[in-house]
């Protein structure tokens, strides 16, 4: 492609030498001969240091946002280059957004993968395919290439486009972290819809945010980037949120306070299948069933409900699709051989597993068993947080290992010990997750609820820098074979 085509959306007409760009790279251990090499600036080191490194690799043209010194390679400056790359990228794929593809961004602390998931059952319900770009990986009919981040380099994000298009994709759901919106990496996407599910403490310290007030002023800046904002009307943040905002605004709620409202949430409850049914008024009268538990999941549906609403998806393939709908690790229901329900989901910090633990008490368990570790390498507080919610919430919590990553799991479970003694919640500790998990099947009894937190999706652990294969379906398959 021609450099003037990269450089037209930046606004750069002239002084430059037109050339055929062969690719775009930001690492400059990828960089090949012809390629765009674009100097970013990280948290470890700054990609203008590797300017040298790229051109002598062949790249023939660096983007750069400072000064820097190569003889065989032109360089062209501009004010920002995250934005950059995000423009150029998007040219580079041929634009997937504006025209191939209509793209919903999901932001919040919580419940992006999963509103994002329901969307997509919504919108395939109504006959629209859909690919989903987020914390699972980018998943085309079940294909999933993993993704080095929630939302990845910008770069990374318009090749996706450009394959969910070229795959017959009419819709694209991603969800958008703050951190993605922070570095420019959806910079220039126009979004047909943002999606705001809430806001609760996450993400703050280190190469996060600096504060509370800046996790919420990132996440704000998807409403100047969207037709229409289709927001929770009940988070406190909301109005903040939208202060800067530029969309349609579209309010759900589960209070009565918005376009569309949600209420007299029921749980259903089978052996090996637990859901919600709630009834919506306002815009649209209609009482889905959504094949998913939790009282939080109705709050997910009501936003994928309230976002194809706007997008014209009929009511029929609303009903359909949350009927059906699963979302991997979120929640997810494994078939067991007894009367009891064995679930895995994501929760990995103290709002999740508060909100997963009381709303599993809801479905009245003979007892709830909840299974879970800490990451080794984060934030001490999650894990007495943790400790304390499943000591409070759990009538037995099984503590074992998550990705204990350089840590001794030994110290992790120390440390959450510490927490779960605030609280006179009963406890075993099991460091190996595979013989905690066997336990669990072991010691199952008729009515229980076990929950083995922590996973989700992941299919592997990780120890001292090295991920085994680690994928709790199939280790739930082996054990069950091995009690046969
Ligand atoms: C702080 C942060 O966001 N870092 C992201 C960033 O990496 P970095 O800033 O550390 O990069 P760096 O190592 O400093 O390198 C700077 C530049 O020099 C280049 N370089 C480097 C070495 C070299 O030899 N040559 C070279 O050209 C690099 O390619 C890069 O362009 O760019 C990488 C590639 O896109 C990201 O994978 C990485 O995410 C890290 C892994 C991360 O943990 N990010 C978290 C904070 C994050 O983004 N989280 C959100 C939220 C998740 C949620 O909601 O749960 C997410 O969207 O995932
Ligand atoms: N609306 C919600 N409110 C509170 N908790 C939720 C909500 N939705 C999901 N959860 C809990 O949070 C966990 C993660 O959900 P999900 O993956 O959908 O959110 P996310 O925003 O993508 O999370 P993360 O940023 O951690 O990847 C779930 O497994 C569930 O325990």
């Amino acid at each position: 492609m021609l450099l003037s085509t990269l450089l037209r959306p930046l606004g750069i007409k002239e002084g430059f030498t037109d050339t055929d760009i062969t690719d775009i790279a930001y690492d400059s251990r990828k960089a090949v001969p012809g390629c765009a090499f674009v100097c970013l600036k990280g948290s470890a080191s700054d990609g203008h240091k590797f300017a040298g490194k790229a051109a002598e690799s062949g790249a023939a043209v660096i983007i750069a946002q400072e000064p820097v010194e190569v003889k065989t390679a032109q360089v062209i400056l501009v004010p920002d280059t995250k934005k950059a790359l995000a423009l150029m990228s998007s040219a580079f794929f041929g634009e997937p957004a504006k025209g191939a593809i209509r793209v919903i961004g999901i932001t919040g602390t919580k419940g992006k993968t999963t509103t994002a998931y329901m969307a997509r059952a919504l919108l395939e319900a109504a006959g629209h395919k859909t690919g989903v770009m987020g914390t699972i990986g980018a998943d085309i009919d079940g294909n999933i290439e993993p993704l080095d981040n929630t939302t990845p380099i910008s770069h990374e994000v318009f090749r996706q486009l450009r394959r969910m298009a070229d795959a017959g994709c009419e819709y694209a759901v991603m969800e958008v972290s703050s951190i993605a919106l922070r570095e420019h990496r959806v910079y220039g996407l126009p979004f047909e819809v943002g999606v705001f599910t809430n806001f609760s403490e996450d993400h703050i310290g280190g190469v996060e945010h600096k504060d509370m007030e800046e996790y919420l002023q990132c996440k704000a800046l998807l409403f100047s980037m969207c037709k229409t904002g289709v927001v929770n009307a009940d988070d406190p943040a909301t109005e903040k949120l939208l202060e800067s905002s530029t969309c349609e605004v579209y309010r759900f709620s589960m209070e009565g306070r918005g376009d569309m409202n949600g209420d007299n949430c029921r749980h259903l409850n089978q052996p090996g299948l637990l859901g919600v049914e709630f009834d919506i008024s306002g815009d649209l009268e209609l009482s889905p069933k959504v094949g998913i538990p939790g009282r939080f999941n109705a709050y997910n549906a009501l936003a994928a409900v309230s976002c194809c609403h706007k997008l014209g998806v009929p009511k029929e393939a609303l009903l359909e699709g949350l009927r059906g709908v699963k979302v991997k690790g979120r929640v997810e229901p494994v078939a067991v051989p007894g009367n009891y329900t064995l679930l895995l989901d994501y929760a990995h910090n103290a709002v999740s597993m508060e909100s997963l633990l009381s709303t599993l008490r809801e479905y009245e368990p003979k007892r709830l068993i909840c299974l879970f570790g800490a990451g080794g390498n984060r934030p001490k507080v999650r894990r007495y947080e943790m400790g304390e919610a499943s000591g409070r919430l759990a009538d037995l919590s099984v503590i074992t290992a998550d990705n204990s990553r350089f840590e001794d799991v030994l110290d992790i479970i120390e440390d959450i010990k510490i927490g779960m003694n605030k609280t006179d919640g009963k406890y075993i500790e099991i460091p190996d997750r595979r013989e905690a998990i066997r336990w669990c099947i072991e010691h199952a009894q008729d009515g229980d609820i076990i929950v083995l937190a922590g996973k989700g999706s992941e299919d592997y652990q990780e120890i001292k820098g090295v991920r085994y294969p680690f994928d709790e379906r199939v280790v739930i398959r082996e054990i069950l074979d091995s009690l046969k």
